[in-house]
């Protein structure tokens, strides 16, 4: 999967990043600097295409002030004479977009210009049917009403599932596998997901019962989410955001979004912005019943605070998570005082994991290292398997069961099947 990944998908991604260039340039509103400074970043964003079909070696990263530049020109020192194909995956993918961004930052006109941003805002109109069938779940399944009785537990924990399932499958979107995906294509992908039988890794009730225990309970309950992707998937993040607030699972919920454009589809602030607008949009969504008290308790609980966003540049560096510990001490620190984190989404995995060849019956606290067992960490993964690296499953049997099912790897690539996968830090 590496190798096809490199050999045909980098190629193509870059070559979209030259064509929205492209038609940014096309605008008539464009001044002459601005625009000749458009062309040279569409000529450098050539360059980088053809350096990635090549397979040339891995250049260092000019140094400005950014703190993570260091970070990647170390590890290509320490790994001197990488080529695109010959650098571990998960690196080299990472700063194929730090490279991009670095043409954006250093530049006068077009410093925060988000490339992605028509494709992912163009992925979310093209989630509408998607959108307002999750607007109807929530009002009419989840929301508590006023006076109403407290639900039993069976009723609470199938709640609690769903949400934590429609987060799971939200993930499915991803536009770095999908250039341009057709309203066809992402309805086919965000219809009602198949079940728990699609879960390989299925730490629910293990979660449920430490969200439910006394020490939980008497606990602050903050959460973290660390994001993944913008558009429909970032709308399932604020559903079991807003959700976990109203049954006082949580009293605060940090979304961390990227510092800045990442892997085509993930959440940047800006992105956070421009769903409300679109959600708030007759013109988008003309039935209003449930998108308009949907949009109006996620604004309410962002004013008052419940809802925060913030972010941190370890998030967009090549580092698996098992580096925290030394590269980013302060965020380690800040999250062994939160309740729980869940970490959303493929690449998070891989980074959780390392990335490693696991066999796929070790448990997820052990591939987890550091940030696993006696880490004080509480680790919630919410993933659809889209790359190799996948662990916590139950047997071989199972495996092997898999396999059969899906063959060829289907179960760890093709989105369908995801993993809810949890570690008390203990
Ligand atoms: O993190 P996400 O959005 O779920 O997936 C990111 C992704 O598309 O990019 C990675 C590299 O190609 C893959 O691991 C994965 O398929």
């Amino acid at each position: 999967m590496a190798q096809e990944t490199a050999r045909t998908r980098w190629g193509r991604l870059v070559q979209d990043m030259v064509d929205s260039m492209g038609s940014s340039l096309a605008k008539n509103s464009i001044t002459a600097p601005k625009k000749a400074e458009g062309l040279e970043i569409q000529h450098q964003l050539r360059f980088l295409r053809q350096e990635v079909v090549n397979d040339d070696k891995l250049t260092p990263l000019d140094l400005h002030r950014d703190v993570d530049e260091r970070w990647y020109n170390e590890r290509l020192g320490a790994s001197s004479q990488l080529s695109w194909r010959a650098a571990p995956w998960l690196f080299a993918e990472c700063y194929l977009y730090r490279r991009v961004q670095a043409l954006f930052s250093g530049s006068v006109y077009w410093h925060g210009h988000d490339i992605f941003k028509e494709q992912k805002d163009s992925s979310f109109t093209n989630s509408r049917t998607a959108v307002q069938e999750l607007a109807a779940q929530y009002n009419i399944n989840v929301q508590r009403r006023p006076g109403q009785e407290d639900a039993s537990d069976v009723v609470s924990f199938k709640k609690f599932s769903d949400m934590m399932q429609v987060a799971l499958w939200g993930n499915a979107t991803d536009l770095s596998l999908l250039s341009r995906p057709t309203f066809e294509d992402l309805q086919s992908l965000q219809k009602k997901q198949a079940s728990t039988a699609m879960v390989v890794d299925d730490d629910l009730d293990q979660l449920w019962s430490y969200m439910t225990s006394p020490e939980y309970e008497t606990s602050d309950r903050q959460i973290d989410i660390v994001l993944d992707n913008a558009g429909f998937e970032l709308l399932t993040d604020l559903v079991l955001a807003v959700y976990l607030l109203d049954q006082d699972f949580a009293k605060e919920v940090k979304l961390h979004t990227k510092v800045f454009p990442w892997f085509v589809s993930d959440a940047t602030p800006a992105d956070l912005e421009s769903l409300m607008t679109m959600l708030r949009s007759q013109e988008m969504f003309p039935t209003r019943e449930f998108i308009d008290p949907l949009c109006d308790r996620i604004a309410q609980l962002t004013s008052t605070g419940k809802i925060v966003i913030t972010q941190h540049w370890f998030w967009t560096t090549g580092s698996a998570f098992s580096e925290m510990p030394t590269r980013a001490a302060d965020l380690l620190r800040y999250l062994r005082e939160r309740d729980l984190v869940i970490f959303k989404g493929d690449l998070n995995y891989r980074k959780l994991t390392g990335d490693g060849l696991w066999p796929h019956t070790t448990p997820f606290k052990s591939a987890l290292g550091p940030l696993g067992a006696r880490s004080g960490l509480k680790v919630l993964a919410l993933r659809t398997n889209k790359a190799d690296v996948c662990v916590g499953l139950e047997s071989d049997d199972r495996v092997r069961a898999l396999d059969k099912e899906s063959p060829g790897g289907g179960w760890l690539r093709t989105g369908k099947y995801g993993v809810i996968s949890f570690s008390d830090g203990e």
